[in-house]
């Protein structure tokens, strides 16, 4: 049930016209404020001024003033406009209309209040009809895509109780009544289409309406005009209708016949006036005190205003009013129905129209819509279904990223334990697996030395330093093996703590992102991992060379002892086989050594270049005299002194750093801790040392030794002719060129060649080298 709405009553206060300005009347309106006004106000209230100078003139059969303080919906001065009348209360009715409610506007006052100047204005100041009706079809103008609008529009005058068509100037008219209210008999609407046709419609029904001249109002209107807007909206998606209707009453004066001195027709056109307005007074009176009977049936004028003042209708009332203490009673009658007015309440309902379609019509359309609820319905589930879908993957993968940072602190501060223990761990592993190697080099390094030195107290002074050395590397050693379980075990508890942080997070609602999060602190940790052992594998790579690179020297300087003393006793003719026998046991071995180095030069291309680039830039040896033989033992006396065999002690890597540091000594290196060289140099730099070292040791221009090594060579192969065996030695015999994996390379490819039967004895005594290239060039084309 829509809720009931009062009418909207505003009061216009004209201004002074020239009569009342001449009689010098009292002001008995003063506007209050936008809503409110006092009327009969005291004289020290009133602050008229005519022409400059304050008026002091009162009614003396007004003994006392009213100072009656009057409320209504709006208060308008005698400043405002008609533009703001429109702004403020017609415009919104527009909009009303349009929604599909019956709309009326009526202006009521005495003769000469400012109705006509209200409602239908000048050509220079428009009334709120004009505008209005402008509004209403710039709006329909807009809506035109949506929904269709018929305009028909009526003008009729009651004058004397008698109904006349303004428009086509006919009547009386008859008024009956039907289903849809009060209806006009014979009136045919007039079809409109712009608002400029609206307004041709207005001028010409106003010059048809019955006007005389009064003493309150020369062009007095003595009828009551009613404008009526009929619209037919049709909307263009639904099909609905709705028929909406926009009244625009001009009333009569209102006056008391005694203030308009009418006498004749002129008194029985106020008498007609004055009964229709007292029809239309009482109808106020009851409507605004709640009863159910209401006269309308009294005049003409209330049965056409039926529908606008009781009925389904928003209504809008205009009182106009002088400020003239001249039309003291009529203002105050119009403010007392004014007042009245205002209680009306009035029940709004939109003007759907009703249809006289069959029942099957209804029962098809009815069927119609149940089948498309259905579908509808259906449709509706399974965009539920997924709606419900897409919000469950919308949950899943947005998030607040704050949620995850205390995750990522848990993970964190679990994988910085665990790389920390790893850490530890593998460091003390590392520790004790390199203390525990340096042990056993030291006793290895101990052993040979034993075997070289003679002097048996220095060894024994030595001995002490070795064992005091060794007790500490083997206490440092316990010491860290005692350590270890315990890390061990703090690294099991952090892995497990992990699990269960891993297990967490696939229970949790970020799985996704977290788990590759991680991913990737496992690969840290693994590169962690990787990266301690290089550098484990490091430290022992320098230990090992360095130490081998020692060994390597002291097995040089044992060598060139070994040579001298060798020469010695062949030029002394002291040789005995024992001796020659262990001599030649020693040089297999070495050659043994040889071999295995010479096998892993050759393993490659780039490494035959660069032996062969090593070769190339040997210097061709010249033969040894006895005194630069001489010469060469006292610099290696020099070189390998005592010093080179005094152990290094320092006992911890980490605490011989300075002593490390300050020792220049290349012999002083033994045994030092791991210089701090990434596993690329220091294997490059430890390869390219032991290269030299060797190829210096054995490639040494010693024709007595190449010969040896050929001899030994080729009898050991078995060669098919003994005169062909003996040439390629001499052959051989005859280069001093060639290092000694050269002439094994050498023999290695005449003796076959000579086996295979392709070898000729030329070929052999002329070059070797020329042999061996010839050989590889067919290796190579093979
Ligand atoms: N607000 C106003 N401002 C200026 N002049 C006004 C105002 N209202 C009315 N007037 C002037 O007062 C005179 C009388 O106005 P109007 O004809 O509108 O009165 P009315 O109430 O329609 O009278 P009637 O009932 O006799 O037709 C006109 O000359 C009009 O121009």
């Amino acid at each position: 049930m829509p809720e009931p709405t009062n009418i909207k009553v505003v009061v216009r206060v004209r201004p002074y016209n020239r009569r009342e300005q001449e009689q010098n009347q009292r002001c008995i309106i003063k506007v209050m404020d936008s809503s409110s006004l006092l009327f009969d106000p005291d004289e020290e209230d009133d602050e008229f001024f005519f022409q400059g100078a304050k008026q002091q003139y009162r009614d003396i059969s007004k003994r006392t003033n009213k100072k009656l303080s009057m409320e209504y919906d709006r208060v308008y001065d005698t400043e405002r406009t008609n533009e703001d009348i429109f702004a403020e209360c017609t415009a919104p009715l527009v909009d009303a209309v349009l929604d599909g409610y019956n709309c009326s506007v009526f202006v009521y006052g005495a003769t000469g209040a400012g109705k006509t100047f209200t409602m239908l204005g000048s050509e220079n100041c428009p009334g709120i009809t004009f505008l209005t009706m402008r509004d209403l079809f710039e709006k329909i103008q807009m809506q035109q895509d949506t929904r269709k609008f018929d305009v028909g529009v009526s003008y009729l005058e009651v004058y004397n109780e008698q109904v006349m068509n303004l428009l086509t100037k006919t009547g009386p008219l008859k008024l009956r009544e039907d289903s849809n209210g009060v209806v006009v008999s014979g009136l045919v609407l007039t079809p409109i289409y712009s608002a400029e046709e609206l307004l041709r419609m207005l001028t010409l029904g106003n010059s048809n309406r019955t006007q005389h001249p009064t003493d309150a109002n020369a062009e007095s209107s003595r009828s009551h005009a009613i404008f009526q807007v009929h619209i037919r909206i049709t909307d263009r998606t639904t099909g609905t209708k709705r028929s909406v209707k926009l009244s625009m009453i001009d009333l009569a004066g209102s006056e008391r016949a005694a203030s308009t001195k009418g006498m004749g027709m002129r008194f029985k056109e106020g008498a007609s006036i004055n009964k229709s307005l007292l029809a239309l007074g009482n109808c106020i009176n009851k409507l605004a005190d709640g009863l159910k009977h209401i006269p309308y049936r009294d005049s003409n004028l209330t049965r056409i205003l039926k529908d606008s003042l009781g009925g389904n209708c928003r209504t809008l009332m205009v009182a106009n009013v002088s400020m003239s203490s001249i039309t003291y009673e009529d203002t105050y009658n119009t403010l007392k129905y004014a007042s009245r007015a205002k209680k009306i309440r009035t029940v709004l309902r939109q003007n759907v129209l009703k249809s006289n379609l069959p029942k099957e019509f209804y029962v098809k359309k009815v069927n119609e819509v149940m089948v498309e609820q259905e579908r509808l319905m259906e449709r509706n589930k399974l965009l539920e279904a997924k709606l419900a879908q897409l919000e469950r993957a919308s949950n899943e993968h947005s998030f607040d990223p704050a949620q995850l940072t205390p995750w990522y602190s848990k993970i964190d501060a679990v994988y910085s334990t665990v790389t920390k223990l790893q850490q530890c761990v593998i460091g003390l592993r590392s520790k004790i697996q390199s203390l525990s190697y340096r042990q056993k080099l030291k006793k290895d390094f101990e052993q040979l030395r034993k075997v070289l030195t003679m002097d048996q107290r220095v060894l024994q002074e030595d001995y002490k330093l070795f064992t005091n050395y060794l007790s500490a590397l083997s206490s440092r050693t316990q010491k860290y093996t005692d350590q270890l379980p315990e890390w061990r075990s703090k690294l099991e508890a952090a892995c497990m703590d992990l699990k269960r942080l891993k297990q967490e997070v696939k229970e949790s609602k970020h799985y996704h992102i977290l788990n590759q999060y991680l991913s990737n602190k496992d690969l840290e940790v693994q590169l962690s991992k990787q990266q301690m052992n290089c550098g484990h594998l490091t430290a022992i790579n320098n230990e090992l060379v360095e130490n081998s690179d020692l060994l390597l020297k002291s097995f040089t300087n044992g060598s060139d002892v070994l040579h001298q003393l060798y020469d010695r006793l062949e030029e002394t003719q002291k040789l005995t086989p024992d001796i020659q026998t262990a001599y030649a046991r020693l040089e297999r071995r070495m050659r043994f050594t040889e071999a295995e180095t010479a096998a892993s030069l050759q393993d490659t291309e780039l490494d035959e270049l660069l032996a062969e680039q090593l070769q190339e830039n040997q210097e061709p040896p010249e033969p040894l005299t006895s005194s630069a033989r001489k010469r060469a033992r006292a610099r290696r006396t020099h070189t390998v002194s005592d010093s080179d065999f005094v152990l290094h002690l320092g006992v911890d890597s980490c605490e011989d750093t300075d002593s490390d540091e300050d020792n220049n000594d290349e012999t002083a290196h033994v045994f030092k801790r791991p210089c701090n060289l990434n596993v690329t140099q220091v294997l490059t730099h430890n390869a390219n040392q032991q290269h030299k070292a060797l190829t210096a040791t054995v490639t040494k221009p010693r024709p007595v030794v190449n010969r040896r090594i050929v001899s030994d060579m080729i009898s050991d192969q078995s060669v098919c002719g003994s005169t062909e065996k003996e040439k390629i030695k001499q052959a051989l015999f005859k280069s001093s060129k060639f290092s000694t994996q050269e002439l094994k390379r050498t023999c290695a490819a005449a003796i076959q060649k000579e086996n295979l039967k392709t070898f000729s004895n030329g070929c052999v005594r002329k070059s070797p080298r020329a042999l061996i290239a010839k050989k590889l060039r067919r290796k190579k084309e093979d």
